[in-house]
């Protein structure tokens, strides 16, 4: 007897991104293209504590209830080896009251400057849905900061393997290496093999 055929799974279309960041949505919007049919939507989300996978799955989880749909999530984290992974996940307020240069003397009592740039994207198909966490990370280091100050901490991480800060770097060239390419690379390959066909409100697909 031949194998019953996977049902495919139909999610209202279209994903909502949710982000209350600007420059996440350009970039994501660059590396994800048609590939997935979706849309942002700005909301300023409470963030737990902990992990950045919990932390990531805990957004999305409060995103499929806030939207009542499918949602993508992203939590960041840039994360130092010399402090066992801090600032990690609290890299937004450690930017926010150190600055470049601050984030650079945190490190000034180590000979290690090596960090790595963490991105944890998840997938609810919606509310009640147990999020799906897609991980990707990009290894550098820290130096003092260089190239335009337009988004966050790239003028002070240096990717491995270039002389250049993701801040320095052409946005093609960053969107290929970077993790939220990387974790996105996941995402994408995840709706691939899940097949997941997309209905609009009036019931076509
Ligand atoms: O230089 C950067 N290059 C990047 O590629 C990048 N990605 C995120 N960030 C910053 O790191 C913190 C993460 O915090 P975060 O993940 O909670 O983001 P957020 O609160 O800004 O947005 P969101 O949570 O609504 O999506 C925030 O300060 C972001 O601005 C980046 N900075
Ligand atoms: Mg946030």
């Amino acid at each position: 007897m031949a194998a019953a055929a996977k049902a495919a799974v139909v999610l209202p279309r279209p994903v909502t991104f949710v982000t209350g960041n600007a420059k996440k949505l350009e970039e994501v919007k660059a590396i994800i293209g048609n590939s997935i049919p979706f849309k942002s939507l700005k909301l300023d989300l409470p963030e737990l504590q902990g992990e950045p996978e919990d932390i990531s799955k805990e957004k999305a989880r409060l995103a499929a209830l806030q939207v009542n749909g499918p949602v993508l999530v992203e939590d960041t984290c840039l994360c130092f080896n010399a402090l066992k992974g801090l600032p990690g996940p609290y890299i937004k307020w450690f930017l926010e009251k150190l600055g470049h240069e601050g984030l650079n003397n945190l490190l000034m009592a180590y000979e290690d400057k090596s960090a790595y740039a963490l991105c944890a994207f998840s997938f609810s198909r919606g509310p009640g849905a147990e999020p799906l966490t897609f991980l990707g990370k990009t290894p550098g280091k820290i130096v003092p900061a260089r190239g335009p100050t337009d988004f966050g901490w790239d003028p002070v991480f240096q990717p491995d393997g270039y002389d250049q800060t993701y801040a320095e770097m052409e946005k093609e060239e960053k969107n290929k290496i970077s993790h939220r390419y990387k974790s996105l690379a996941l995402v994408k390959s995840h709706f691939k093999e899940a097949g997941y066909v997309f209905q609009t409100d009036d019931g076509t697909i």
